[in-house]
């Protein structure tokens, strides 16, 4: 069954909230609106804004917003024409009262994120975003850590809570082609009508756009992206390239390939501090399951200790490290720079 009548699948753009993790949280609400009145023009129908680690995520574990992230939201919806804004939030990290003034704030899309071992800590969350009106979205994290059947069993509890959409999401983009098929799968067995399954990607061993593409046709009817793939490690799945491929293989996206391409170009580039690259770290990560959002801290505690930025991300694959372990990247520095 495609998404709607007019759409295979739906996208959401997450440059404003993964990208959050390459900027290091510091975006500004002209960041924001001029990201969205390029991506809404182009036909992007859902734009995610928050801190790269949700509501909730500005603090010393995680790094400090420039601006509040519900000042970013309301410069979101103020620009949004027709596309609708979500955010992200982390249980344990937001909490209720953050949900409530983002919706206060017109986001119309809750997205809740869990490991993937512990959707059961979302199912108070799923159940307030559902009676404040708004859609609902569930992440399972780490989905590369967990084979098909955990995940789908995950994915059976958010539904149960109120999850509309239960997203298989690749954190460490180490998921290979037919490792993202079958999870995907198996939540579209276990969900059937009750609920849509997504898919999140990220570019560590350059495969965003290739396991979305399986996504869908496993039956994944919401995938995400990141408009010049401006997301955590390499990035995310670039919208404008996974807009192309979609076109040519008959997948209604209801974006226009030509105008997100230019603002790939024009809108979000220049407001990147760098480019998201497919680098030692960003290999490191996909080749040894490490979730994305530690590039930046290990690339920070690197530098701090002297120590090579690619063996403290291998030691966090080693330790198997889930996000909320960031402290444990400093002990992991700390201990490299003993040895020398
Ligand atoms: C909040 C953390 C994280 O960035 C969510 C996400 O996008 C992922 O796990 O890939
Ligand atoms: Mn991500």
């Amino acid at each position: 069954m495609p998404y709607s009548a007019d759409l295979d699948i739906r996208v959401t753009d997450s440059s404003l909230r993964d990208g959050s993790h390459a900027k290091q949280h510091q975006f500004t609400a002209e960041h924001v609106q001029s990201v969205v009145a390029a991506l809404d023009d182009a036909g992007v129908p859902v734009i995610e804004v928050t801190h790269g680690d949700g509501l909730g995520g500005s603090s010393f574990n995680y790094g400090f917003s420039l601006t509040p992230e519900q000042e970013l939201i309301k410069a979101a919806v103020a620009t949004a024409k027709n596309a609708k804004i979500a955010f992200l939030m982390l249980p344990g990290l937001g909490i209720q009262d953050d949900i409530r003034e983002a919706a206060d704030n017109g986001a119309s899309i809750c997205r809740i994120a869990t490991h993937c071992t512990e959707a059961d800590i979302a199912v108070q969350h799923f159940g307030l975003a559902r009676k404040l009106g708004l859609e609902t979205v569930g992440f399972l994290m780490m989905a590369h850590s967990r084979p098909p059947e955990v995940l789908a069993r995950q994915a059976r509890i958010m539904a149960d809570a109120g999850c509309q959409c239960v997203y298989v999401v690749d954190s460490a983009g180490a998921l290979i082609m037919e490792q993202t098929s079958d999870r995907v799968a198996a939540l579209v067995a276990e969900l059937g009508s009750d609920a849509q399954v997504g898919f999140h990607g990220h570019e560590n061993l350059g495969l965003g756009v290739a396991n979305s593409i399986l996504a869908v046709r496993a039956g994944a009817l919401q995938i995400d992206g990141s408009t010049r793939r401006f997301g955590a490690g390499a990035g995310n799945t670039p919208v404008e390239a996974f807009a192309a491929a979609a076109e040519r293989l008959g997948i209604r996206t209801g974006i226009d390939t030509i105008k997100i391409i230019d603002a790939a170009e024009d809108v979000v580039r220049p407001i990147m501090d760098g480019e998201c690259l497919l680098d030692r770290m960003a290999l490191t990560m996909g080749y040894t399951g490490v979730y994305s959002s530690f590039l930046k801290h290990a690339d920070r505690q690197a530098k701090k200790y002297g120590v090579p930025g690619a063996e403290i991300l291998l030691e966090a694959g080693r330790r198997k490290l889930v996000g909320g372990q960031e402290d444990q990247l400093i002990e992991i520095a700390v201990a490299l720079a003993a040895k020398k």
